[in-house]
């Protein structure tokens, strides 16, 4: 999920043309164009991932828009908005038929009234072709129509004019837009039997196979029991150790910057640190990526980032018989596919040994204390199914939950920084929940508000931030009948941010989810919120990643406090089947001061009988106060003594 990698998105990069922009902190709209060299952050030398932000990221073809700088994200959206917005209303994007079809019927009907028949006819049968039910809004798009923008990002202000269904034309190719929550809950609950996943199965089968996210029809029914069943009760509680401990390690490399007066860019820090937990829940391998880098830990990032790729190229040269065998980048990444597979098998083949020799009793609780892993389940429940299948699927679960929550902490970061009474509210609750040792499932439990702000922050920043789907017959949509083979995006981005369904959809707000109401989800908001899809193929790992990512935050906000560091580029997205940074999000951290305790002593001075005096002091602790963030006073501790 492009990243196609998780769920969704593969397809909508594949297909439309990469486009860029970059808003800097002014909350100006300007052609991305390469940063100066970012200044030195912890994990910029030796040992930082290959995927490093900053400098090769710079040059991916990826799509980009701006999410930050001083302005913050709402004004830079903003401001995009009313321009596009204006551009919209001046006809730009109106089709009256697929896109490509305007320009070659009035080229046509110059020709007289011969071709002027000729342009009729073509309209005729190409609507007909492109399946446009009555009255089907339809926008064109294009290159320069779009240059400059996140393809998201004009996805949602073409929403805004031509509604909750529309078709979008690029060139010869056609998508449906979906941003309804009735239609996106037609297409993933109620019909979801007449959808499969398309162009993100096609792009993703490299390396996914047919693992549980691309899979479809039987092969997904037959995984789906099979996998489901291993991320029980049990096995999730039992993670919360694992999160705190691959946080506690991320607290001690962050404790050395803050020590040693460096920066960090965190955005690579938290995809290591999602790296080594989803290598032991899933397959029980200690990746180890946020000690050091080895060869297993590359490879897994030269697949993730050719994955990316592919989902962003518009020309699919891997396809291309010779050049697949000679290009030094392709050999890379099946050398890496190579390496993956073989330890893959290597734990499949020890994991198996262990089940052999283990006095197995099987339960639907079923875990293994010294390896609790999703392959252990899977294994000892006697799972009937090829060691390609079964390697296909440790592949998926270890990228769909791999990206998917570095992205959540990261964005999450970014708006902490932006909205420092949030971060003092968060910093006062893990204060208030956990000791010093690792949170417990209790603790996770009363960590109420900083579940609310994984929530929210998966709102603002869904991963991914679009889904999608291909029809397998003709359907309504809405009111719009459409065809069989429609390829369609169902806008997370969109529906999480419909100024219809939400107050101050752009502001970054929490308390908009009680904290004493059920957890939002797809069906309480009736699809309007689905940070995690909904209906049969909803994601398998929604409790593990709001645990694993809970626990995170609340460790590192416990401990320190997180700046955007001086100088820092300005944060930028990029789309993959994830919204990552282009630059990385490059932090200052500090460890917090703990407040001063401020005596309040109201001294009495009492004689007694004997005529000898003594003192009583009745010790108020007084409300110290610390500078947060940017500036803000927060209160951060009041107790009586
Ligand atoms: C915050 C982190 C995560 C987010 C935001 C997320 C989001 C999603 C979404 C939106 C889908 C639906 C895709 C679609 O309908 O096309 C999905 C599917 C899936 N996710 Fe996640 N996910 C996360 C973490 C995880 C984790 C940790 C795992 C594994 C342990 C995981 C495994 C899967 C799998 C296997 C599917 C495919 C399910 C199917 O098609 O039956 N995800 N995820």
């Amino acid at each position: 999920m492009p990243l196609p990698l998780h769920p969704c998105c593969a397809a909508v990069v594949a297909a439309t043309p990469a486009m860029a922009t970059t808003a800097g902190s002014g909350g100006t709209i300007s052609p991305s164009t390469a940063a100066a060299p970012p200044p030195r952050y912890l994990g910029s030398g030796q040992g930082r991932l290959r995927l490093a932000p900053a400098a090769s990221r710079r040059n991916r073809p990826l799509l980009r828009c701006s999410a930050s700088g001083g302005d913050g994200p709402d004004k830079v959206l903003e401001k995009r908005r009313a321009e596009l917005a204006a551009r919209i209303s001046s006809g730009e994007f109106t089709a009256q038929g697929p896109g490509w079809l305007a320009p070659v019927a009035a080229r046509l009907a110059k020709l007289g009234p011969p071709g002027e028949l000729a342009a009729g006819l073509l309209t005729k049968v190409a609507g007909g072709a492109a399946r446009r039910g009555p009255g089907l809004p339809q926008a064109v798009g294009s290159l320069a129509s779009v240059a400059g923008e996140a393809f998201f990002l004009p996805l949602y202000d073409l929403f805004l004019t031509y509604g909750g269904v529309f078709r979008l034309n690029f060139g010869p190719k056609s998508f449906l837009i979906v941003s309804d929550p009735d239609v996106a809950k037609h297409i993933l609950r109620d019909n979801s039997k007449a959808y499969s996943k398309g162009i993100l199965a096609e792009i993703l089968e490299f390396v996914m196979g047919t693992g549980l996210i691309p899979a479809d029809g039987e092969v997904w029914r037959v995984r789906r029991r099979a996998i489901v069943p291993a991320l029980h009760q049990k096995y999730v509680t039992a993670m919360i150790g694992l999160f705190g401990n691959a946080s506690g390690r991320l607290c001690q490399k962050l404790d050395k910057a803050a020590s040693d007066g460096e920066d960090v860019e965190m955005e690579s820090l938290f995809s290591r640190l999602t790296l080594d937990v989803i290598g032991k829940a899933v397959f029980n391998y200690d990746f180890d990526s946020l000690s050091y880098d080895n060869g297993i830990v590359e490879a897994v990032y030269v697949t993730l980032r050719e994955a990316e790729m592919r989902s962003t190229s518009p020309i699919p040269t891997w396809e291309i018989p010779i050049w697949k065998d000679i290009s030094p980048r392709q050999r890379k990444v099946n050398e890496a596919l190579a390496l993956i597979n073989n330890i893959l098998d290597e734990l499949i083949a020890t994991c198996k040994r262990m089940v052999d020799e283990e006095d197995l009793q099987f339960h639907e609780e079923y875990m293994n204390e010294k390896d609790p892993s999703i392959l252990h389940f899977l294994l000892a429940s006697g799972d009937d199914v090829s060691s390609k299948q079964l390697r296909d699927d440790l592949m998926t679960m270890l990228i769909a939950g791999h990206e998917t929550s570095a992205a959540v902490l990261t964005w999450t970061f970014y708006l902490l920084s932006k909205y420092p009474n949030v971060m003092s509210k968060l910093q006062a609750e893990a204060d208030a929940v956990l000791g010093d040792g690792l949170p417990t499932i209790d603790d996770v439990k009363k960590l109420k508000y900083t579940t609310r702000v994984i929530n929210e922050s998966l709102r603002l920043y869904p991963q991914p931030p679009v889904l999608i789907r291909r029809s397998l017959e003709d359907d309504m949509l809405g009111e719009y009948p459409i065809g069989k083979g429609e390829d369609i995006f169902i806008s997370i981005w969109n529906l999480h941010r419909c100024p219809k369904h939400w107050d101050d959809a752009d502001v970054f707000n929490p308390e908009r989810w009680p904290l004493d109401g059920p957890n939002p989800n797809e069906t309480n908001q009736k699809f309007s919120y689905l940070p995690f899809g909904g209906g049969p193929r909803k994601c398998v790992g929604d409790m593990f990643a709001t645990f694993e990512t809970v626990v995170a935050t609340a460790m590192l906000v416990k401990r320190f406090d997180f700046q955007m560091a001086p100088g820092a580029p300005p944060v930028e997205m990029t789309t993959g089947a994830t919204i990552h940074t282009t630059k990385g999000l490059n932090m200052t951290v500090t460890r917090r001061i703990k407040p001063p305790v401020i005596p309040n002593l109201e001294m009495k001075i009492v004689s007694d009988s004997e005529g000898s005096t003594s003192s009583t002091a009745s010790v108020a602790v007084s409300t110290a106060s610390i500078t947060s963030g940017e500036g803000q006073q927060v209160e951060v501790s009041t107790s009586q003594v």
